[in-house]
Order: structure tokens, then C-alpha cells, then sequence
């Protein structure tokens, strides 16, 4: 349940049976692999999501780092992002529990896309909950949840992103537990989420193993990943904490300054990690942006899924060991570095994923001679966003 001091089951008395529910089908069907489960879920990542994704060698960015830089390919996972592994998993958790409905939030739209296609697949009703103002600057995902079955319903309250879309998920659950299941979007949240989340997406972490071994005789010198919540990176990670040669770097939004406005509630980035304090959100003790009172900041970022002001208690457990660096890069070097993967190597990038990139160029650090990147996700999504952000600047 904890992560050194983080962690933890902060919910309404409301929540608390179906987090047991939860609790002991989580250890029995994904950690004990009680009726095949995990069987079944490997097959079906496999053949409804591809799996296994390639470890890509980037030529043209290997060549300009004078280093061996290869790409973990999530973006070619079902959907476009890494996203599935955990919404396949907990839909199908949710069908092993008896559950007849399925609720998520999303920002991005990425992982409310990945559970109204796992929704789909498994025959599952879903309603997904989206802040308006991420509504407007996620459109194709909104299209795509739609057209996968999925209920859309934007959250008007608040500034209408990630943090307003959790909360009213959490009011539902509140209230269907019987027959709901919530899928949440990344290792946040009540324990046993932030774990479950985690294993579901192990199998990154697993394939690059093996990957590595193969293709370059030997484990990463380094491992890079962008963290919103932390679920691609602790994904990709957590097979490798226990290898003392492998570098393991988070990497969050700068957004346009690290300098927060405490009178004004608001941080202009999501550097929770580098720049947030300890605190309750969402159901788990963690390190958030927060003002002197305790009030959760504004956070921001030019991509919607690094736009959060928490982050996953496991991930910042590991960062106060000294095991994970948490490190940041602006929007400003995100959006280059979109561009750069896009002409340098014909792969259009996430504006997350974007982060995880442009660190390879502004960090004056040595990385090592063989270094992984995890591509979290494809930028269908940002083209305009992008474009707009590229020419306002
Ligand atoms: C392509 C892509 N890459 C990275 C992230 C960051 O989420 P984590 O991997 O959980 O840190 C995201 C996060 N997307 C979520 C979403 O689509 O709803 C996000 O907005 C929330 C679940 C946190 C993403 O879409």
C-alpha cells in the first residue's frame, strides 16, 4: 500500500468496499494469475493490442548525440499510445469482478481512447469524463471515443482539465460501486491502483529487456521517459530499478517557468517531482503543486497528459531515493523537439513524449553510449496544437 512515506488509501468512507474489492482482485487475478488472468490479458495484448512494440534504433538522432539511441515504440501500440496495456488490463479486471460498467477520466484523451477501445473489445458500457478546456484541444480523441461507443462527458467546473475530470470520476465511482469499475489513467490514486497500474504496464519494461539484450548485447546505459502521472515511466522503469547500471531520468513539464505565483494559485508547469511538495490528491499521499495553505496550484504544459499537478506516489518514492532523476524541459524545447523526431526521423511524436526527446538535447549530462527513450505516444493528437504553439512563438 505505501512507497516509504507516499501512498496510501486517502478516500471517502463511500469508496472504501469497492478499494477492498479491488484490493483482493488485484492480488488474486494479476499477481496471483488466479484463472489464467494474466494469461488471458498477455493474449490479448498482444493480438487486439500488437505487441510486442519495436526497440527502434534512431539513426539520424544517434548520429547528432554521438551515442546509441533507440526507441521504445509505443506509439505503434493499438491506439497510438502506451495507454492500453492498462486500460486492457483493468477492463478486463473489471469483466473477472462481475463489473457492468466502465468510467475513466482523460486528459490527453489518450488513455480515455485506450478504455473506450478495451471497452469495445470486451463488450463493456464506458463513460468517459474530460475537462472541457481538454475537450477543445483534444478533438480527434473526443471523435475517436465517440465513435468507439464510448460517453463523453465534459466537466465544466474548475479550469475543465485533468484535476476537475478525476474529481467527478471519483463522484461517480462514489456512487456505482456495485456495478462500476474505474479505470484510472495512470499510477495514481488509492492504493492498490498506483501498483496495479504499474504491472499492467511492466510489459514495456519486460520487451525492452529483452530488446536490449538482443540488439545490443547488453542493458541500457540509460532509460529515458516523460511522467504526467508516471505510468510510462514506471512502466519502462520497473524492471530496472534493481539494476544499479541503468540511469532511470523522469522527465516533466517545465511549462514556461518553474517560478510558481503562490498569490495566484497558479504554476506554469507540472514539475511536481522537481519543484512540488508533499500532499493528499486523488486518494494518495504523494509530492503535488501546492500553494503555503495546501491549496493544489494550477499546473501547466503545453501537452494535456504532462498537465497534472500530482504525480504517482511509487515515482516519487523513487526519485527521494536518489534511484529515479526527476529532470524538467520547457515547452519551448518539448516543441523542438517534436519537430526534430518528425523531420529527423519521420516518427511524429506526443507533445508528452516530446519531453522525454528534447531532454537527449538539453541535458549537458552523459547519458552513457546506449541509450533507450520511451516513445510514449504518436502526435495525431498535437498537430494543431503544435502547429498554433510553433507559430505563436
Ligand atoms: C501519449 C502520452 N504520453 C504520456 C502521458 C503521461 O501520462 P503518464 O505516462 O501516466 O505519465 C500521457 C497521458 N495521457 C493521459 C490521458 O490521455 O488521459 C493523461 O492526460 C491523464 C491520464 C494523466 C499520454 O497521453
Amino acid at each position: 500500500r505505501k512507497f516509504g512515506d507516499y501512498g496510501g488509501q486517502y478516500v471517502p468512507e463511500a469508496l472504501m468496499p469497492a478499494i477492498e474489492e479491488l484490493t483482493d482482485a488485484y492480488e488474486r487475478y494479476v499477481l496471483d494469475n488466479e484463472d489464467g488472468f494474466m494469461d488471458e490479458f498477455r493474449e490479448r495484448i498482444r493480438d487486439f493490442g500488437g505487441r510486442p512494440t519495436p526497440l527502434q534504433r534512431a539513426d539520424n538522432l544517434s548520429e547528432r548525440y554521438g551515442s546509441d539511441v533507440y526507441l521504445k515504440r509505443e506509439d505503434l501500440l493499438h491506439g497510438g499510445a502506451h495507454k492500453l496495456n492498462n486500460a486492457l488490463g483493468q477492463v478486463l479486471l473489471a469483466k473477472y469482478m462481475g463489473k457492468e460498467r466502465i468510467i475513466a477520466e482523460t486528459g490527453a484523451g489518450q488513455h480515455g481512447t485506450a478504455t473506450a477501445m478495451a471497452a469495445a473489445h470486451l463488450d463493456m458500457p464506458c463513460e468517459i469524463y474530460m475537462g472541457r478546456r481538454d475537450v477543445n484541444r483534444q478533438r480527434p480523441n473526443v471523435f475517436r471515443m465517440r465513435i468507439n461507443g464510448a460517453a463523453v462527458n465534459p466537466v465544466d467546473i474548475g479550469r475543465g482539465t485533468l484535476k476537475e475530470a478525476i474529481s467527478e470520476t471519483m463522484r461517480d465511482w462514489a456512487t456505482t460501486v456495485e456495478t462500476t469499475h474505474y479505470v484510472i489513467g495512470s499510477v495514481v490514486g488509492p492504493a492498490p491502483f498506483p501498483a496495479m497500474v504499474r504491472d499492467f504496464h511492466r510489459v514495456i519494461a519486460e520487451e525492452t529487456r529483452r530488446q536490449a539484450e538482443e540488439q545490443y548485447g547488453r542493458l541500457p546505459d540509460a532509460v529515458v521517459a516523460c511522467a504526467g502521472g508516471g505510468s510510462n515511466t514506471m512502466g519502462i522503469f520497473s524492471d530496472f530499478v534493481g539494476d544499479e547500471g541503468v540511469s532511470l531520468y523522469a522527465v516533466e513539464a517545465g511549462g514556461s517557468s518553474l517560478s510558481v505565483d503562490e498569490e495566484r494559485g497558479v504554476a506554469p508547469n507540472s514539475a511536481s517531482l522537481s519543484t512540488g511538495s508533499e500532499g493528499v490528491l486523488h486518494g494518495a499521499r504523494t509530492k503535488l503543486l501546492q500553494d503555503g495553505d495546501g491549496q493544489i496550484m494550477e499546473s501547466h504544459s503545453v501537452s494535456s497528459g504532462l498537465d497534472y499537478a500530482g504525480v504517482g506516489p511509487e515515482l516519487a518514492y523513487l526519485v527521494d531515493e536518489g534511484r529515479v532523476n526527476a529532470v524538467n524541459v520547457d515547452d519551448d524545447a518539448a516543441l523542438e523537439a517534436f519537430h526534430r523526431l518528425s523531420q529527423d526521423e519521420g516518427i511524429i511524436p506526443a507533445l508528452e513524449t516530446a519531453h522525454a526527446l528534447a531532454f537527449l538535447e538539453e541535458t549537458d549530462e552523459d547519458l552513457g553510449e546506449f541509450v533507450v527513450v520511451n516513445v510514449s505516444g504518436r502526435g495525431d493528437k498535437d498537430l494543431e496544437a503544435a502547429i498554433e504553439e510553433t507559430e505563436k512563438r
